[in-house]
């Protein structure tokens, strides 16, 4: 084996998309639905897809407390739309009953920018990512509302209705998240970007 060896959380969501770009980053992957499969990993992925049902099962499965547990242990983590909320430490607009993993010092409102008709694509520029803007997929998509001094903001958006912005790419330490998708497209540069924090242990 030579990349890293990377979870995907395979709870539900867009599993294989992430596999097929850790893949073709270098990375080896394995799927993640129990507790027993976080050992040795060198990163992990949290897909999107409902954070609501990944919650439900995370916590039916008995994965949540680990899952936690490993977090705050340090282990490298990237979490797009779903997988932002669920990195999130405070949930905006999230089921009554819903809960989040969280590690991520910042308040995510669930799918700020509207319904699933309002989804939308945007180019964006990308703290830390070379080589011109990213081509930003965003499907009933959370934003950073609020975030604490040590995330640093790596994208935003302007809203068309006034113009203030909204973060929508962060990142802490070894944890980082976006409102968008970029498993979705054959841009691999945020994927790249997540494995320089995945250092085989
Ligand atoms: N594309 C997505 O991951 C959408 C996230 C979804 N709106 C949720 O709450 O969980």
């Amino acid at each position: 084996m030579s990349g890293p060896l990377v979870g995907v959380l395979a709870l539900q969501g867009d599993v294989v998309d992430h596999e097929r770009a850790l893949t073709a980053c270098g990375a080896t992957t394995r799927r993640v639905r129990r507790a027993a499969e976080l050992a040795g990993l060198d990163g992990l992925v949290l897909p999107g897809g409902e954070s609501t049902a990944i919650d439900t099962l995370a916590r039916v499965t008995g994965l949540r407390g680990p899952l936690r547990a490993a977090l705050a242990a340090g282990l490298p983590a990237y979490g797009s739309c779903a997988g932002m909320i669920l990195l999130a430490a405070e949930l905006l607009d999230g089921r009554p009953d819903q809960q989040t993993f969280g590690g991520l010092d910042v308040a995510v409102r669930r799918n700020a920018f509207g319904r699933q008709t309002d989804s939308f694509e945007a180019d964006l520029d990308v703290c830390g990512v070379p080589g011109g803007p990213v081509h930003a997929v965003f499907i009933r998509a959370p934003w950073v509302e609020r975030s604490g001094p040590s995330v640093e903001v790596l994208a935003s958006v302007a809203l068309p209705a006034d113009g203030t912005t909204r973060a929508v790419a962060v990142r802490q330490g070894v944890l980082m998240a976006t409102s968008f998708h970029p498993e979705a497209t054959a841009d691999r540069r945020l994927h790249a970007l997540f494995l320089e924090s995945c250092v085989r242990r």
